[in-house]
């Protein structure tokens, strides 16, 4: 649903209201670009109850979609009528504001600054009679999601997304619930910095597989394309113990690949109806073709996972020994006392939540070396330093790399890829700064905003920065108690932040340390030879992730011995 056909029909009713501009927002579902610095939030709509004007307006309405759209606002005026709000005394900094439901389904005007300076550091809006609150500023945040825990660890009801494809079983969105905790707890402990050494060998080995393919010329993928390749054979090897993915188009992920993407799009707000209007699902099946094919895909997901588990099963049964986040589970039945089926979930969703997530931040990664070649320049100085040239970086050197992670702290800070944060939500009603927040108010966290706070963050906040993360002697700093001493709150908050976190960070370590020790990387250039320029500001909104704009670079060979180190080094791994 545009904006512009909402906006227009409220217009020329002669209430207020602002309509986006169209050059910066694009209005299919899950493809919203938005510029980081000059765009505009829409206007929300103040819309005031029922009037005669509305009914006028249908009954004069030319279009379909007209008809449609102010067929919503009517149920949406119902359901806002015959909500709990209308009992309670008004609050000062509440905004009831109608339809915006529709509004979101192109989420990417959240993260303009205009959204922040105009909106503040809490926005409250109404979908459809369904209290939504944006926490703008890394202070409210922190204040709700993790000082107030107990009460903001829910997720938001996705029928679609949770309740019919995933049986309800997918961790990242389930409820806080028993068999959300026993599902947390195992994960926990199977990712815990002890357990995660185990994976150090499989991660060297994916990143010496990421340098290679970087520097061989007759690969002319761009840069995203590796980096998803990457990742992806990582987690499956960690999660599954899943042989080395060489091609883009492995059958066994592409058939995951398009599971996660229907995940995808059922997470973006009014996607499907089912979860504006929740009734919907009792709808019987037989007369539902999308609750139909959703209960489908959801048999032939258990199905797949159940099968991947299995192999695992099969392997420790003939005595393999091979470390795996399944094989972690298999054997350790106590850590949360999962079944079968809770178990093959508990693994895709690890799969679903950290593959995208971790490319994406490669993505930015490698956009912000070709950007900034004077931070690219001192990190590969300190790896020089440390490391020397003749062999290639490990995970013991990570502690003397301060610089390293200094750029992987701000990448995460800079650009977030989970830019709104997985939504959240209340179990109990409660009071923000006078503000009152209704039981199962969803709350969005804006990452996005938090790591751009200029109270905590400086004046300076919107810039790409890595020294921000050291002392003066060039050592690492402990970051602000609200990101948790990490300097970014890229991970989210509270008991629902990122479990997956310390893989996440190094996995990022390990390939970027060894693509900086190898290569440089470089802007390309036109046939004038001058440099072509860079996009680092549009972000595109890919559903739970937003990414840059695809972008070609130029991939050398650092020295003359990196051929050889790498050829050794690949010999070694039997790649
Ligand atoms: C750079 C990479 C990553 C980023 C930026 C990232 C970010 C996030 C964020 C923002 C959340 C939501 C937290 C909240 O609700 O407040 C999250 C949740 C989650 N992440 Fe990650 N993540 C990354 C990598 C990973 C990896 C590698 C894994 C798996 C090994 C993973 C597994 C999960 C899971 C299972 C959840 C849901 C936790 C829950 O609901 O209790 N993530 N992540």
């Amino acid at each position: 649903m545009a904006h512009t056909t909402l906006a227009t029909a409220i217009k020329s009713m002669g209430w207020p209201c602002g309509t986006v501009d169209a050059s910066t927002y694009v209005s299919s579902p899950g493809e919203g670009t938005v510029s980081a610095t000059d765009v505009v939030a829409p206007n929300l709509m103040l819309l005031r109850p029922l009037s005669a004007s509305i009914i006028k307006m249908i009954w004069e309405a030319k279009t379909l979609t007209t008809g449609i759209v102010l067929g919503l606002v009517i149920i949406s005026a119902v359901c806002y009528i015959r909500s709990p709000w209308r009992k309670l005394p008004p609050s000062p900094r509440r905004l009831p504001i109608l339809g915006n439901a529709l509004q979101l389904r192109d989420k990417s005007w959240l993260i303009s600054k205009d959204c922040k300076e105009r909106f503040g550091e809490v926005l409250y809006l109404d979908g459809a009679g369904q209290p939504i609150i944006v926490c703008n500023s890394l202070k409210s945040a922190f204040e709700l999601l993790e000082r107030r825990s107990g009460n903001y660890s829910d997720r938001p009801r996705f029928v679609m997304a949770q309740e019919i494809l995933n049986g309800g079983l997918l961790f990242s969105l389930m409820g806080y619930n028993d068999c959300w905790r026993r599902m947390r707890r195992a994960a926990h402990e199977a990712l815990t910095k002890r357990v995660l050494q185990n994976y150090h060998p499989v991660q060297t080995k994916e990143a010496t597989i990421l340098i290679s393919s970087l520097l061989n010329p007759s690969v002319n993928l761009k840069q995203d394309r590796h980096f998803k390749r990457a990742a992806t054979s990582r987690i499956m090897s960690i999660v599954y113990d899943y042989p080395t993915i060489l091609s883009e188009h492995d059958h066994g992920v592409e058939k995951i690949e398009a599971f996660n993407d229907r995940i995808s799009h059922s997470v973006i707000i009014g996607s499907y109806l089912v979860d504006i209007f929740p009734w919907m699902n009792r709808i019987p099946a037989r007369f539902a073709k999308w609750k139909r094919q959703g209960l489908k895909a959801f048999a032939e997901g258990s199905e797949m996972f159940r099968g991947l588990l299995n192999h695992v099963q099969v392997d420790l049964a003939d005595g393999g020994d091979r470390p795996s986040f399944c094989a972690s589970l298999i054997q350790h039945p106590d850590r949360g006392s999962l079944s079968e089926l809770e178990m093959s979930f508990l693994a895709g969703t690890l799969y679903s939540a950290g593959a995208e997530t971790t490319a994406n931040s490669l993505s930015w990664w490698a956009l912000a070396m070709i950007a900034f070649p004077e931070v690219q320049r001192r990190a590969q100085g300190e790896i020089d330093d440390v490391v020397g040239r003749n062999r290639l970086p490990t995970f013991v050197d990570s502690p003397r790399l301060p610089y390293v992670h200094a750029i992987i702290k701000e990448i995460l800070r800079w650009r977030p890829s989970v830019a709104l944060g997985v939504p959240h939500a209340t179990t109990e009603e409660d009071w923000y700064e006078g503000m009152y927040i209704p039981k199962g108010t969803i709350c969005i966290s804006n990452l996005w905003h938090c790591n751009h706070d200029r109270a905590v963050f400086g004046e300076d906040a919107d810039k790409f920065r890595p020294e921000r993360h050291l002392d003066d002697h060039g050592e690492s700093l402990p970051g602000p108690v609200e990101t948790y001493q990490a300097g970014h709150v890229g991970f989210g908050f509270g008991r629902r932040i990122c479990v997956g976190k310390d893989m996440a960070i190094e996995s990022l370590f390990i390939d970027t340390v060894r693509i900086l020790w190898a290569t440089k990387l470089e802007r390309t250039r036109d046939e004038n030879g001058k440099e072509v320029s860079l996009d680092i500001e549009t972000i595109i909104d890919a559903g739970l992730v937003y990414r840059p704009v695809p972008y070609d670079c130029v991939v050398k060979p650092r020295f003359a011995e990196v051929e050889s180190i790498l050829a050794e080094e690949r010999e070694r791994f039997g790649i």
